[in-house]
């Protein structure tokens, strides 16, 4: 039997007369993948955002681990609840080496100019390490001294991901990673994702316009629209909801 990781229920999410968010429920199970697919606008980030302590919601409850908490702060959430997350615009520390943006990740607790000292000072080598070791499995480590802004979109988006992995998450929230990719790139994508379920013990949620990454790697779908969850699933019996296919897929996906 699944255990639950997250619950969250009856959330709200207004931003004035914007109701983004309204009575969702959501739930991560250990070792799940969750896929969030939904139109422009229908609430995805800002459930992640939610999720990860960036908004306070307008209503609703969150348990993680069993214990209920009170929405804190996204730096309480990371270190005590172990969530990390990844941007829908790559967010990769300026002029850094590949390297340097993830031993950022690994020592967040710190400001990031004493994160590097950290890092780059000998008896932080186990560090250096951990942090190649990281850039080896995601496929980067012949990049770890590049400047990471420098690299094609694609391998920037595993920088990101890399320094997600550095805090040892137990669940990894990504705000779609293939934004930006070639279809070779986001087919490596899926690649990536379903190794990392595999051979690290957490849970992801990923938001995607990309049915393909989707499909390919999450075991469950929640569509949202307008703010509402207006379906949800294993993917195939989501794919073929009339609604979904209606209010978001269309026919585009009929097609897939
Ligand atoms: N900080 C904010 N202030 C005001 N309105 C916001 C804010 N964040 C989100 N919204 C509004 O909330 C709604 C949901 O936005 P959200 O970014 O969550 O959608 P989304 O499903 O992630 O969209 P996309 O697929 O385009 O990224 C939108 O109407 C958006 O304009």
């Amino acid at each position: 039997m699944s255990t639950t990781l997250l619950k969250a229920t009856d959330v709200g999410c207004r931003f004035g007369g914007v109701i983004a968010l309204d009575r969702v429920d959501f739930e991560v199970a250990e070792n799940e993948i969750v896929g969030l697919i939904g139109p422009n606008g229908s609430g995805k980030t800002t459930l992640l955002n939610v999720l990860s302590g960036i908004y306070k919601p307008t209503a609703g409850s969150l348990m993680i681990d069993g214990a209920e908490v009170r929405w804190p702060s996204s730096r309480i959430l990371s270190k005590r609840y172990k969530l990390a997350r990844t941007f829908q615009n790559i967010r990769l520390a300026p002029g850094l080496t590949v390297r340097d943006n993830v031993l950022i990740g690994m020592h967040s607790t710190f400001h990031w100019y004493d994160a590097l000292r950290r890092g780059r000072s000998s008896r932080e080598a186990s560090s250096r390490k951990a942090a190649d070791e990281i850039l080896e499995f995601v496929g980067i480590a012949g990049k770890a001294d590049d400047i990471a802004t420098d690299l094609s979109y694609g391998d920037q988006r595993r920088v990101e991901i890399s320094r997600a992995l550095a805090t040892s998450p137990k669940l990894l929230l990504l705000d779609e990673p293939a934004a930006g990719m070639n279809p070779r790139e986001a087919a490596s994508l899926v690649t990536l994702i379903q190794q990392i379920h595999a051979e690290r013990d957490l849970s992801i949620v990923v938001i995607e316009h990309n049915m393909n990454v989707v499909m390919n790697t999450a075991s469950r779908v929640m569509v949202l629209d307008a703010g509402l969850c207006i379906a949800h699933g294993d993917p195939k019996t989501v794919s073929s909801d009339e609604q979904v296919l209606e209010a978001y897929l269309g026919k585009r996906f009929r097609d897939v």
